[in-house]
């Protein structure tokens, strides 16, 4: 089962890995048309109704591959200049038959015996708008055959076509079930691996941009506890969750490193705690806890980790030296909200087996956790579905490049991502951050460049 924005990412790291979608697009018109060729007569008269976008796009493709076998006609709701999509465009460029934009809709009907429903894919969005609407409402009175392209057109609003035949790409869509869609013909249209199991920027589609009337603290709070023996590491995961727009971030560290944080950024708040004593009350409020960079490892600090974990029901974000402080409490974690992200040497220890996919997948399906597995492909999985990240470059090697990213994700984490799909987004842009500061300075940029990096790299993959 594929949801919109699932396919919208899809689109997405399709584009960003193969160029234009126009071979997908083929393929679908190709699959649409098989589909009419085995269940009606040739000669019978085929009406294509489209919108403006790529779901338009599929029915004008398939409108070419049926003009050989049937009368064909491709009726454009709101026009040739209306049309969205530079592909829709290509597909409409490259057909050489009948157009109708201005005629009524009416007319055209009567005169079909079959009507292709191209008005609208995975791209719908709210309830519909005209001429969509009455559009919809005479194709159901027509009483003609209907072939839905993709989803029926208005599938989760209030009004929808009631097609005989849905022809849908790759998967069934979200919503979609044999009383409203009449019957389901999946058509496999080739999309290729490094589109779904690949990360790219389609992976950002799952974050949502601020409510205009959102307060603060509305778009993500985070508690860092570390910087207790290195403060460097808890103020670049600090600077990697506020670079992804986290609202609030606090910074829970020692006395002897509070005055060093405070003055990094004014923007990172800094509690001052001892290890063994901690205003829980205070911590909990996050929406969510990242524990371990620069933390330092000691048994008196255990105790209080372990009650706070034990005592939050929110997100919690285990890398570094909290990997190896729990190593030997995996089992208080089961059940809780945990993504831990360890390099392969901490995987190692953290679960004493060698840092593979195949063992991060077990790790994580046996506790619930989602993990990344850090390295020169980034693995993420919640032991269910796994997705890889490549990319970036050898330069990450460099020290804070794991804080980086453990900032980021808990950053996306705590706007309300889901843990699969903010890890995804974050190993995306954390190594995009590393590329664009390689071009600018080579082998030699630094973590502050990657801090520089990542807001240009939201804002270029940010779509909505
Ligand atoms: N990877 C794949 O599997 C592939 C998928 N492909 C195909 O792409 C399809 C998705 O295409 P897409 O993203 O271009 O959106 P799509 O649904 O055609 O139209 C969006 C337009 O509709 C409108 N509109 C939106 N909401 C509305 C509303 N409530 N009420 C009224 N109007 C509304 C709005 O336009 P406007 O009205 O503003 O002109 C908007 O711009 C997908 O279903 C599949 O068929 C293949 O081509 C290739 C590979
Ligand atoms: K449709």
């Amino acid at each position: 089962m594929i949801s919109f924005l699932d396919q919208k990412r899809m689109d997405l790291n399709y584009q960003y890995r193969n160029g234009d979608l126009f071979v997908l697009m083929t393929n679908a018109g190709k699959g649409v048309s098989s589909v009419i060729w085995d269940n009606f007569k040739p000669g019978s008269s085929i009406l294509i109704v489209c919108g403006t976008g790529n779901n338009a796009g599929d029915g004008i493709m398939a409108a070419k591959f049926l003009q050989d076998k049937f009368r064909v006609s491709v009726y454009l709701i709101k026009g040739k200049s209306s049309m969205k999509t530079d592909m829709a465009r290509k597909a409409l460029r490259s057909f050489k038959g009948k157009i109708y934009e201005i005629d009524e809709i009416e007319k055209l009907l009567e005169d079909a015996d079959i009507v292709v429903d191209s008005l609208l894919g995975t791209g719908t969005n709210g309830e519909l708008r005209e001429p969509y609407a009455s559009v919809i409402k005479k194709i159901n009175k027509s009483g003609k055959k209907i072939v839905s392209v993709d989803i029926p057109s208005g599938l989760g609003t209030g009004t929808m076509v009631h097609p005989d035949i849905t022809v849908t790409f790759t998967d069934i869509k979200e919503g979609m079930n044999s009383s409203n869609s009449g019957k389901i013909e999946i058509v496999d249209i080739g999309i290729p691996d490094n589109a779904i199991n690949y990360s790219g920027p389609g992976d950002l589609v799952y974050l949502n941009p601020p409510e205009k009337d959102s307060h603060k603290g509305d778009n993500g709070t985070l508690a860092i506890i570390g910087g207790w023996s290195f403060h460097g590491s808890a103020v670049i995961s600090s600077m990697g969750a506020l670079s992804v727009g986290t609202d609030l971030v606090r910074v829970y560290t020692t006395r002897q490193n509070y005055n060093i944080i405070s003055s990094y950024n004014p923007e990172i708040i800094v509690r001052e705690v001892t290890p063994d004593s901690m205003p829980l009350d205070e911590i909990r409020k996050h929406k969510a806890i990242l524990i371990g960079p620069g933390m330092g490892i000691s048994s008196i600090y255990e105790k209080s980790i372990l009650s706070l974990i034990s005592s939050y029901d929110g997100e919690i974000i285990l890398d570094a030296d909290a990997l190896k402080m729990l190593s030997s409490h995996k089992n208080s974690l089961m059940g809780k909200k945990i993504t831990v992200t360890p390099h392969r040497q901490e995987f190692l220890r953290f679960y004493d087996e060698d840092p593979t996919k195949g063992n991060a997948e077990i790790l994580s399906r046996h506790y619930g956790f989602t993990t990344v597995l850090k390295g020169s492909t980034d693995t993420i999985t919640d032991g269910v579905n796994t997705i890889l990240t490549d990319g970036g470059n050898s330069r990450m090697t460099m020290g804070g490049t794991g804080d980086l990213l453990a900032g980021i994700i808990s950053g996306l984490i705590s706007k309300g991502m889901i843990r699969l799909r903010a890890c995804s987004a974050g190993t995306f842009v954390n190594k995009k951050a590393a590329e664009i500061s390689f071009n600018s300075k080579s082998y030699f940029f630094s973590v502050n460049d990657m801090i520089e990096a990542i807001p240009k790299v939201m804002k270029l993959y940010f779509e909505k």
